[in-house]
Protein backbone atom coordinates (compact mmCIF):
# COMPACT_ATOMS: atom_id res chain seq x y z
CA UNK A 1 0.00 0.00 0.00
CA UNK A 2 1.49 3.63 -0.98
CA UNK A 3 1.06 6.97 0.39
CA UNK A 4 0.35 9.53 -2.15
CA UNK A 5 2.46 13.09 -1.80
CA UNK A 6 0.68 15.41 -3.99
CA UNK A 7 3.13 18.07 -4.11
CA UNK A 8 6.56 15.75 -3.00
CA UNK A 9 8.67 17.89 -5.20
CA UNK A 10 7.87 20.76 -3.56
CA UNK A 11 9.92 21.96 -0.59
CA UNK A 12 7.44 20.89 2.32
CA UNK A 13 6.69 18.00 0.40
CA UNK A 14 10.38 17.14 -0.13
CA UNK A 15 10.84 16.54 3.37
CA UNK A 16 7.35 14.69 3.33
CA UNK A 17 9.28 11.84 1.34
CA UNK A 18 12.23 12.23 2.93
CA UNK A 19 10.59 11.38 6.36
CA UNK A 20 8.40 8.97 4.46
CA UNK A 21 11.52 6.65 3.31
CA UNK A 22 12.49 6.73 7.11
CA UNK A 23 9.49 5.26 7.87
CA UNK A 24 10.20 2.35 5.10
CA UNK A 25 6.61 3.63 3.43
CA UNK A 26 5.85 2.56 0.15
CA UNK A 27 6.02 6.48 -1.21
CA UNK A 28 3.92 8.24 -5.20
CA UNK A 29 4.67 11.80 -5.74
CA UNK A 30 2.66 13.85 -7.72
CA UNK A 31 3.89 17.12 -9.04
CA UNK A 32 3.06 19.72 -12.03
CA UNK A 33 7.03 20.13 -11.93
CA UNK A 34 6.49 24.01 -11.96
CA UNK A 35 7.48 24.59 -9.27
CA UNK A 36 8.86 20.95 -7.88
CA UNK A 37 12.18 19.69 -8.77
CA UNK A 38 13.09 16.64 -9.46
CA UNK A 39 16.35 16.31 -7.11
CA UNK A 40 14.19 17.12 -3.99
CA UNK A 41 12.35 13.85 -4.64
CA UNK A 42 14.58 11.47 -2.84
CA UNK A 43 12.86 8.46 -3.65
CA UNK A 44 8.90 6.90 -4.66
CA UNK A 45 7.83 7.12 -7.84
CA UNK A 46 7.40 10.79 -9.41
CA UNK A 47 4.43 11.59 -11.82
CA UNK A 48 4.96 14.53 -13.33
CA UNK A 49 1.19 16.09 -13.63
CA UNK A 50 -1.57 18.41 -12.39
CA UNK A 51 -3.69 17.65 -9.93
CA UNK A 52 -6.74 19.25 -12.38
CA UNK A 53 -6.01 16.48 -14.48
CA UNK A 54 -8.79 14.06 -14.19
CA UNK A 55 -7.05 11.83 -16.51
CA UNK A 56 -3.58 11.55 -14.79
CA UNK A 57 -4.89 11.17 -11.55
CA UNK A 58 -7.57 8.09 -12.63
CA UNK A 59 -3.97 6.52 -14.01
CA UNK A 60 -2.23 7.10 -10.71
CA UNK A 61 -5.00 5.78 -8.19
CA UNK A 62 -5.16 2.97 -10.95
CA UNK A 63 -1.77 1.85 -10.93
CA UNK A 64 -1.00 2.20 -7.61
CA UNK A 65 -2.34 0.69 -4.45
CA UNK A 66 -3.03 3.91 -2.64
CA UNK A 67 -3.88 3.80 1.07
CA UNK A 68 -3.79 7.65 2.09
CA UNK A 69 -3.25 11.00 0.53
CA UNK A 70 -0.78 13.66 1.76
CA UNK A 71 -1.71 16.54 0.04
CA UNK A 72 0.42 19.44 -0.24
CA UNK A 73 0.17 20.77 -3.94
CA UNK A 74 -0.65 24.41 -4.10
CA UNK A 75 -0.28 28.00 -5.16
CA UNK A 76 1.35 29.58 -1.81
CA UNK A 77 2.38 33.12 -2.13
CA UNK A 78 0.21 35.81 0.00
CA UNK A 79 1.12 38.58 -2.34
CA UNK A 80 0.69 37.13 -5.80
CA UNK A 81 -2.59 35.57 -4.26
CA UNK A 82 -3.84 39.30 -4.06
CA UNK A 83 -3.35 39.62 -7.84
CA UNK A 84 -4.18 36.82 -9.37
CA UNK A 85 -7.38 35.46 -6.90
CA UNK A 86 -8.45 33.24 -10.24
CA UNK A 87 -5.38 31.31 -10.71
CA UNK A 88 -5.60 30.63 -6.67
CA UNK A 89 -9.27 29.45 -6.73
CA UNK A 90 -8.50 27.04 -9.90
CA UNK A 91 -5.55 25.70 -8.75
CA UNK A 92 -6.05 25.49 -4.65
CA UNK A 93 -9.85 24.53 -4.85
CA UNK A 94 -10.60 23.16 -8.10
CA UNK A 95 -7.25 20.68 -7.86
CA UNK A 96 -8.64 19.58 -4.45
CA UNK A 97 -12.13 18.88 -5.86
CA UNK A 98 -10.08 16.78 -8.76
CA UNK A 99 -8.47 15.32 -6.14
CA UNK A 100 -11.27 14.33 -3.69
CA UNK A 101 -13.23 13.28 -6.43
CA UNK A 102 -10.37 10.68 -7.01
CA UNK A 103 -10.55 9.08 -3.97
CA UNK A 104 -13.92 8.78 -3.65
CA UNK A 105 -13.97 7.00 -7.07
CA UNK A 106 -11.05 4.56 -5.80
CA UNK A 107 -12.51 4.08 -1.85
CA UNK A 108 -9.13 6.19 -0.69
CA UNK A 109 -10.51 7.44 2.32
CA UNK A 110 -7.59 9.56 4.50
CA UNK A 111 -6.06 12.80 3.70
CA UNK A 112 -3.86 15.12 5.63
CA UNK A 113 -4.24 18.88 3.87
CA UNK A 114 -1.90 21.44 4.20
CA UNK A 115 -3.21 24.14 5.45
CA UNK A 116 -2.40 27.67 6.69
CA UNK A 117 -2.14 30.39 9.18
CA UNK A 118 -3.48 32.55 6.71
CA UNK A 119 -7.14 31.50 7.26
CA UNK A 120 -7.29 33.03 10.65
CA UNK A 121 -6.43 37.07 8.37
CA UNK A 122 -5.93 39.45 11.44
CA UNK A 123 -6.39 36.78 14.74
CA UNK A 124 -9.05 37.91 18.02
CA UNK A 125 -6.32 36.57 20.27
CA UNK A 126 -2.63 35.83 20.20
CA UNK A 127 -1.77 32.84 20.51
CA UNK A 128 -4.37 31.64 17.55
CA UNK A 129 -6.26 28.57 18.53
CA UNK A 130 -7.73 26.37 16.03
CA UNK A 131 -11.41 27.22 16.99
CA UNK A 132 -10.80 31.33 16.76
CA UNK A 133 -12.42 33.49 14.07
CA UNK A 134 -11.29 32.78 10.24
CA UNK A 135 -11.37 36.00 8.47
CA UNK A 136 -8.81 35.50 5.83
CA UNK A 137 -6.99 38.88 5.04
CA UNK A 138 -5.72 37.25 1.04
CA UNK A 139 -7.17 34.80 -1.68
CA UNK A 140 -4.78 32.61 -0.66
CA UNK A 141 -5.99 31.75 2.92
CA UNK A 142 -9.22 32.13 1.66
CA UNK A 143 -9.09 29.47 -0.90
CA UNK A 144 -7.20 26.87 1.85
CA UNK A 145 -10.41 27.90 4.11
CA UNK A 146 -13.07 26.96 1.06
CA UNK A 147 -11.01 23.27 0.70
CA UNK A 148 -11.45 22.82 4.85
CA UNK A 149 -14.84 23.32 4.47
CA UNK A 150 -15.05 21.05 1.72
CA UNK A 151 -13.22 18.36 3.46
CA UNK A 152 -15.82 18.69 6.31
CA UNK A 153 -18.28 18.64 4.20
CA UNK A 154 -16.92 15.25 2.00
CA UNK A 155 -16.18 13.34 4.97
CA UNK A 156 -19.99 13.76 6.25
CA UNK A 157 -21.36 12.22 2.92
CA UNK A 158 -18.32 10.02 2.16
CA UNK A 159 -16.60 9.44 4.81
CA UNK A 160 -13.17 10.43 3.81
CA UNK A 161 -11.36 11.02 6.76
CA UNK A 162 -8.82 14.30 7.10
CA UNK A 163 -6.36 15.64 9.56
CA UNK A 164 -6.07 19.65 8.55
CA UNK A 165 -2.49 20.74 9.55
CA UNK A 166 -2.50 25.15 9.56
CA UNK A 167 1.24 25.40 9.44
CA UNK A 168 2.87 28.39 10.38
CA UNK A 169 5.80 29.74 9.03
CA UNK A 170 8.02 27.10 7.52
CA UNK A 171 11.92 27.00 7.66
CA UNK A 172 14.92 25.65 7.80
CA UNK A 173 16.43 22.78 6.09
CA UNK A 174 16.67 18.88 6.28
CA UNK A 175 19.61 17.91 8.71
CA UNK A 176 20.86 15.38 5.74
CA UNK A 177 22.29 18.10 3.34
CA UNK A 178 20.47 17.04 0.49
CA UNK A 179 17.09 18.74 0.60
CA UNK A 180 16.15 22.61 1.20
CA UNK A 181 13.91 25.63 0.21
CA UNK A 182 14.78 26.54 -3.56
CA UNK A 183 11.90 28.81 -5.05
CA UNK A 184 12.28 30.57 -8.36
CA UNK A 185 11.40 33.61 -7.93
CA UNK A 186 12.05 33.19 -3.77
CA UNK A 187 9.67 35.03 -1.89
CA UNK A 188 10.15 33.92 2.39
CA UNK A 189 12.02 36.32 4.37
CA UNK A 190 14.78 33.56 5.92
CA UNK A 191 15.90 32.85 2.16
CA UNK A 192 16.11 36.17 0.65
CA UNK A 193 18.03 37.55 4.02
CA UNK A 194 20.47 34.43 2.89
CA UNK A 195 20.78 35.40 -0.16
CA UNK A 196 21.54 38.86 0.35
CA UNK A 197 24.27 37.58 2.72
CA UNK A 198 25.13 35.78 -0.07
CA UNK A 199 25.81 38.75 -2.32
CA UNK A 200 23.22 37.20 -4.79
CA UNK A 201 20.68 40.26 -4.17
CA UNK A 202 21.56 43.90 -3.78
CA UNK A 203 19.72 44.37 0.17
CA UNK A 204 16.38 42.78 1.94
CA UNK A 205 13.67 44.84 2.13
CA UNK A 206 11.23 45.02 5.29
CA UNK A 207 7.37 45.18 4.08
CA UNK A 208 6.08 48.02 6.75
CA UNK A 209 7.63 49.55 9.92
CA UNK A 210 4.41 50.84 10.92
CA UNK A 211 2.29 47.83 12.25
CA UNK A 212 1.47 48.12 16.38
CA UNK A 213 4.64 45.91 17.08
CA UNK A 214 7.37 45.93 19.13
CA UNK A 215 9.77 47.28 16.45
CA UNK A 216 7.13 47.73 14.07
CA UNK A 217 7.35 44.71 11.76
CA UNK A 218 5.60 42.05 11.24
CA UNK A 219 5.79 39.18 13.40
CA UNK A 220 5.87 35.43 12.45
CA UNK A 221 5.76 32.36 13.87
CA UNK A 222 8.63 29.93 13.13
CA UNK A 223 8.43 26.02 12.71
CA UNK A 224 11.20 23.69 11.27
CA UNK A 225 10.60 21.82 7.95
CA UNK A 226 11.93 19.04 9.40
CA UNK A 227 9.38 18.81 12.74
CA UNK A 228 6.56 19.86 9.84
CA UNK A 229 6.87 16.96 8.54
CA UNK A 230 7.22 14.70 11.51
CA UNK A 231 3.57 16.48 12.20
CA UNK A 232 2.53 14.31 8.59
CA UNK A 233 4.06 11.17 9.55
CA UNK A 234 1.62 11.13 13.05
CA UNK A 235 -0.93 12.38 11.19
CA UNK A 236 -1.20 9.79 8.07
CA UNK A 237 -0.35 7.03 11.12
CA UNK A 238 -2.90 8.52 13.20
CA UNK A 239 -5.86 7.95 10.13
CA UNK A 240 -4.16 4.67 9.38
CA UNK A 241 -5.05 3.84 12.93
CA UNK A 242 -8.50 4.50 12.97
CA UNK A 243 -8.21 8.00 14.41
CA UNK A 244 -10.49 10.77 13.92
CA UNK A 245 -10.49 13.20 11.30
CA UNK A 246 -8.80 16.68 13.05
CA UNK A 247 -7.33 20.48 12.50
CA UNK A 248 -4.17 21.22 13.84
CA UNK A 249 -2.23 24.22 14.69
CA UNK A 250 1.17 23.70 13.47
CA UNK A 251 3.89 26.26 15.32
CA UNK A 252 6.07 26.73 17.54
CA UNK A 253 3.98 29.22 19.79
CA UNK A 254 6.84 32.32 19.90
CA UNK A 255 7.12 35.10 17.41
CA UNK A 256 9.67 36.78 15.98
CA UNK A 257 9.51 40.58 13.72
CA UNK A 258 10.90 40.75 10.64
CA UNK A 259 13.78 43.07 12.27
CA UNK A 260 14.61 40.13 14.67
CA UNK A 261 14.63 37.65 11.82
CA UNK A 262 16.95 39.54 9.79
CA UNK A 263 19.42 40.39 12.49
CA UNK A 264 19.45 36.71 13.25
CA UNK A 265 20.53 35.54 10.01
CA UNK A 266 23.43 38.12 10.19
CA UNK A 267 24.30 37.40 13.07
CA UNK A 268 24.24 32.82 11.98
CA UNK A 269 26.37 33.95 8.98
CA UNK A 270 28.05 36.71 9.84
CA UNK A 271 27.88 38.71 7.36
CA UNK A 272 26.15 42.01 6.76
CA UNK A 273 23.65 42.95 4.33
CA UNK A 274 21.91 46.63 3.19
CA UNK A 275 18.03 46.42 4.91
CA UNK A 276 15.57 48.74 3.46
CA UNK A 277 12.22 49.76 4.56
CA UNK A 278 9.58 49.36 1.97
CA UNK A 279 5.94 49.56 2.28
CA UNK A 280 3.49 47.20 3.65
CA UNK A 281 2.60 44.20 1.50
CA UNK A 282 -0.98 43.85 0.63
CA UNK A 283 -2.48 40.68 2.60
CA UNK A 284 -0.02 40.70 5.41
CA UNK A 285 -1.72 40.58 9.09
CA UNK A 286 0.63 41.69 11.85
CA UNK A 287 0.99 38.93 13.95
CA UNK A 288 0.69 35.25 13.96
CA UNK A 289 1.59 33.14 16.57
CA UNK A 290 0.17 29.15 16.55
CA UNK A 291 -1.15 27.76 20.36
CA UNK A 292 0.22 24.46 19.01
CA UNK A 293 -1.50 22.89 22.13
CA UNK A 294 -3.64 20.38 20.38
CA UNK A 295 -1.57 18.71 18.13
CA UNK A 296 1.17 17.71 21.14
CA UNK A 297 -2.13 16.52 22.69
CA UNK A 298 -3.75 14.43 20.55
CA UNK A 299 -1.24 13.57 17.99
CA UNK A 300 2.00 13.98 20.03
CA UNK A 301 4.18 16.09 18.25
CA UNK A 302 7.29 17.59 19.98
CA UNK A 303 9.05 19.96 17.75
CA UNK A 304 12.52 19.81 18.07
CA UNK A 305 14.24 22.59 16.55
CA UNK A 306 12.05 25.17 17.72
CA UNK A 307 14.98 27.73 18.57
CA UNK A 308 14.72 30.57 15.57
CA UNK A 309 18.95 30.49 15.08
CA UNK A 310 18.75 27.18 14.97
CA UNK A 311 16.46 27.04 11.64
CA UNK A 312 18.07 30.00 10.33
CA UNK A 313 21.23 28.15 10.46
CA UNK A 314 19.82 25.28 9.48
CA UNK A 315 18.48 27.43 5.95
CA UNK A 316 21.84 28.91 6.05
CA UNK A 317 23.55 25.33 5.51
CA UNK A 318 21.51 24.24 2.79
CA UNK A 319 22.16 27.71 0.95
CA UNK A 320 25.54 28.07 1.57
CA UNK A 321 26.45 24.82 0.15
CA UNK A 322 23.34 25.07 -2.38
CA UNK A 323 24.22 28.52 -3.83
CA UNK A 324 22.16 27.75 -6.76
CA UNK A 325 19.62 25.20 -5.39
CA UNK A 326 19.14 22.27 -6.63
CA UNK A 327 19.17 22.46 -10.96
CA UNK A 328 21.09 25.76 -12.09
CA UNK A 329 23.79 24.39 -13.30
CA UNK A 330 24.53 22.04 -10.59
CA UNK A 331 22.91 18.96 -11.30
CA UNK A 332 25.68 17.28 -10.80
CA UNK A 333 27.24 18.47 -8.13
CA UNK A 334 23.98 17.49 -6.56
CA UNK A 335 24.10 13.94 -7.81
CA UNK A 336 27.40 12.98 -6.73
CA UNK A 337 26.16 14.26 -3.19
CA UNK A 338 23.29 12.46 -2.76
CA UNK A 339 24.80 8.83 -4.53
CA UNK A 340 27.62 9.39 -2.08
N1 LIG B 1 6.07 27.42 3.15
C1 LIG B 1 5.31 27.77 4.18
O1 LIG B 1 5.76 28.47 5.09
C2 LIG B 1 3.88 27.31 4.26
C3 LIG B 1 3.11 27.74 5.35
C4 LIG B 1 1.78 27.33 5.43
C5 LIG B 1 1.25 26.44 4.50
N2 LIG B 1 2.01 26.04 3.46
C6 LIG B 1 1.42 25.10 2.51
O2 LIG B 1 2.27 23.97 2.39
C7 LIG B 1 2.22 23.43 1.08
C8 LIG B 1 3.62 23.30 0.53
O3 LIG B 1 4.25 24.57 0.55
P1 LIG B 1 5.72 24.77 -0.02
O4 LIG B 1 6.28 25.96 0.66
O5 LIG B 1 6.45 23.49 0.01
O6 LIG B 1 5.38 25.18 -1.52
P2 LIG B 1 6.09 24.72 -2.87
O7 LIG B 1 5.57 25.66 -3.88
O8 LIG B 1 7.54 24.59 -2.69
O9 LIG B 1 5.49 23.29 -3.12
C9 LIG B 1 4.24 23.05 -3.69
C10 LIG B 1 4.39 22.01 -4.77
O10 LIG B 1 3.09 21.73 -5.32
C11 LIG B 1 3.22 21.62 -6.72
N3 LIG B 1 1.93 21.95 -7.32
C12 LIG B 1 1.27 23.13 -7.23
N4 LIG B 1 0.12 23.05 -7.91
C13 LIG B 1 0.05 21.80 -8.43
C14 LIG B 1 -0.88 21.11 -9.23
N5 LIG B 1 -2.01 21.69 -9.66
N6 LIG B 1 -0.64 19.84 -9.59
C15 LIG B 1 0.50 19.21 -9.17
N7 LIG B 1 1.44 19.82 -8.41
C16 LIG B 1 1.22 21.09 -8.05
C17 LIG B 1 4.32 22.59 -7.10
O11 LIG B 1 4.92 22.25 -8.34
C18 LIG B 1 5.27 22.49 -5.93
O12 LIG B 1 6.29 21.54 -6.16
C19 LIG B 1 1.31 24.37 0.29
O13 LIG B 1 0.03 23.80 0.24
C20 LIG B 1 1.29 25.64 1.10
O14 LIG B 1 0.09 26.34 0.94
C21 LIG B 1 3.32 26.45 3.31
O1 LIG C 1 11.33 40.40 1.46
C1 LIG C 1 10.55 40.23 2.38
C2 LIG C 1 9.76 39.06 2.51
C3 LIG C 1 8.88 38.97 3.57
N1 LIG C 1 8.78 39.97 4.48
C4 LIG C 1 7.87 39.84 5.62
O2 LIG C 1 8.26 38.72 6.35
C5 LIG C 1 7.13 38.06 6.91
C6 LIG C 1 7.12 36.62 6.44
O3 LIG C 1 6.88 36.61 5.05
P1 LIG C 1 7.06 35.32 4.13
O4 LIG C 1 8.33 34.66 4.45
O5 LIG C 1 6.80 35.75 2.72
O6 LIG C 1 5.91 34.36 4.65
P2 LIG C 1 4.34 34.65 4.78
O7 LIG C 1 3.87 35.63 3.79
O8 LIG C 1 4.06 34.95 6.23
O9 LIG C 1 3.71 33.29 4.34
C7 LIG C 1 4.23 32.04 4.74
O10 LIG C 1 3.63 31.67 5.94
C8 LIG C 1 2.21 31.56 5.85
C9 LIG C 1 1.70 31.15 7.22
O11 LIG C 1 1.92 32.16 8.17
C10 LIG C 1 1.88 30.51 4.80
O12 LIG C 1 0.53 30.36 4.68
C11 LIG C 1 2.48 30.85 3.45
O13 LIG C 1 2.24 29.80 2.54
C12 LIG C 1 3.94 31.05 3.62
O14 LIG C 1 4.48 31.52 2.38
C13 LIG C 1 5.91 38.84 6.44
O15 LIG C 1 5.56 39.75 7.43
C14 LIG C 1 6.42 39.61 5.22
O16 LIG C 1 5.77 40.85 5.02
C15 LIG C 1 9.55 41.11 4.37
O17 LIG C 1 9.45 42.03 5.18
N2 LIG C 1 10.42 41.21 3.32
Amino acid sequence: MAILVCGGAGYIGSHVVAALIEQHEEIVVIDRMAVGRQYAVLGGKLYNGDLNDRVMLDKIFKENEIEAVIHLSASSLVGESMTQPLEYYRNNVEGTLRLLEAMHKHCVDNIVFSSTAAVYGDPERIPIREDDRKIPRNTYGETKLAIERMLHWVEQAHGIKYVILRYFNVAGAHDNGLIGEDHDPETHLIPLAIQAALGQRENIMIFGDDYSTKDGSCIRDYVHVMDVAEAHLLAVNSLRNGGRSGVYNLGNSEGFTVKEVIETVKKVTGLAFPVQIASRRQGDPAVLIASPELIKDELNWSPKRSSLEKMVASAWEWHRTHPNGYAKGNEETWQKESQS
